[in-house]
């Protein structure tokens, strides 16, 4: 029977385990540069079968909250370039999250401080984050955006390819498209955000193009095995909603069959709140939505994420319903998480406090069971 802590091959990606460690923005990179501390930062959590780095912007204009990294620029590279050589040092596996916000972000973060871009000109009901001139940090109602014009749709598209052979040549093992929690390729996929009347909007399959196209140029660029995805059939995150989310990533999880991908990264529920939490008349029937990819022809490794603690990771992995599994704010305060799960230790408790932005407190300075 197969374990939680047995080795994996996803992809292109050797992951020596399978425990994830879940995308988790900090706030820590300003300037859109990671800084020194944060090779440290991973490094510390290296044990992890598949390391995935906080959301990452794939241009200035896919920026969203503040001192958050980005993949579009020389010194971010270089900045990246740290990280990964003191992860693999470490004998881990990473991959980066390629992040476009979309709708949540404001226009003091935009170029030329102009309104983001979206499907459509709808504001999102959720709050962003901005450093203030005196270093402190608030949250804040997001920008009225714009809506693309078609025309621009193929630019985003590029610097999404561009992105991702940026990501190699930084070190990654791979790259996990952010297409989850209403940011801009599931503002595109969810009806309340996209009332687009042209051939990205509308019917399912015209909603999920830009999804497809995506797709279809990383994985052309870097090769599909280096390729993964995150989607969040329910979540109401920043103000995500469709009332009719099966059918809708049914044919998401169908298109993504099409390639040869590493894995397919699935919140459940809410994004961290409840695991049941449901859009439309019916629960969302996760099995069903594998039991599609499968059938579809689907290959990728099925990672799991949402409030899973050791008892109930353990058991989806040994039932066969997922193949990795992916954990966020333990990772936060437990850098050696992996040993803790595989002998039961006790857990340290997070901090909420220091989450976002900050320096080491609450970053590095999580201890170790053999430093306890
Ligand atoms: C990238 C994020 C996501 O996927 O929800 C995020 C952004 C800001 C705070 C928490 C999480």
């Amino acid at each position: 029977m197969t374990t939680l802590f047995d080795p994996l091959v996803a992809g292109e990606l050797k992951l020596a385990n399978r425990i994830a460690m879940a995308p988790l923005t900090r706030n820590r990179a300003p300037g859109a540069v990671p800084a020194a501390m944060t090779a440290t930062y991973y490094a510390q959590r290296a044990s992890a079968g598949l390391l995935i780095t906080e959301a990452t912007a794939i241009s200035h204009q896919g920026q969203g909250y503040s001192d958050v990294p980005g993949l579009y620029a020389p010194e971010q590279i270089a900045g990246w370039r740290r990280v990964t050589e003191a992860v693999h040092a470490a004998g881990g596996t990473i991959v980066t999250q390629l992040w476009h916000v979309g709708r949540v972000s404001h226009s003091a973060l935009q170029p030329g401080g102009a309104a983001p871009v979206a499907p459509s000109a709808i504001t999102a009901k959720t709050k962003t984050y901005l450093v203030n001139a005196d270093g402190s940090g608030s949250f804040v109602p997001t920008s009225e955006p714009r809506a693309l014009d078609i025309d621009e749709i193929p630019g985003i598209v590029e610097d999404y390819r561009r992105a991702a052979r940026a990501a190699i040549e930084a070190g990654f093992d791979g790259v996990e498209v952010h297409a989850a929690n209403g940011y801009l390729i599931d503002q595109f996929l969810r009806s309340g955000s996209n009332q687009r009347t042209d051939a990205y909007g509308g019917s399912i399959a015209n909603r999920a193009r830009l999804l497809v196209e995506v797709m279809d140029a990383i994985t052309a660029e870097i090769g599909a095995g280096r390729v993964g995805i995150r989607i969040s059939p329910v979540t109401p995150a920043n103000d995500a909603a469709d009332p009719d989310p099966q059918p809708l990533f049914t044919y998401v999880v169908e298109q993504l069959a099409r390639w040869p991908l590493a894995y397919v990264h699935i919140i459940e529920g809410a994004t961290g709140g409840p695991r049941d939490f449901q859009q439309g008349e019916a629960p969302f029937d996760y099995a069903a939505l594998r039991a599609a990819y499968a059938q579809a022809g689907g290959q990728g490794a099925w990672m799991v994420n949402n409030g899973y603690d050791r008892e109930l990771a353990i058991a989806a992995v040994a039932a066969g319903r997922a193949d990795i599994v992916a954990f966020g704010k333990a990772f936060i305060a437990n850098p050696d998480l992996v040993q803790r799960l595989r002998e039961n230790a006790p857990l340290n408790a997070w901090d909420s406090r220091t989450f976002y932005g900050g320096g080491e407190h609450g970053y590095l300075d999580y201890p170790a069971l053999s430093s306890a």
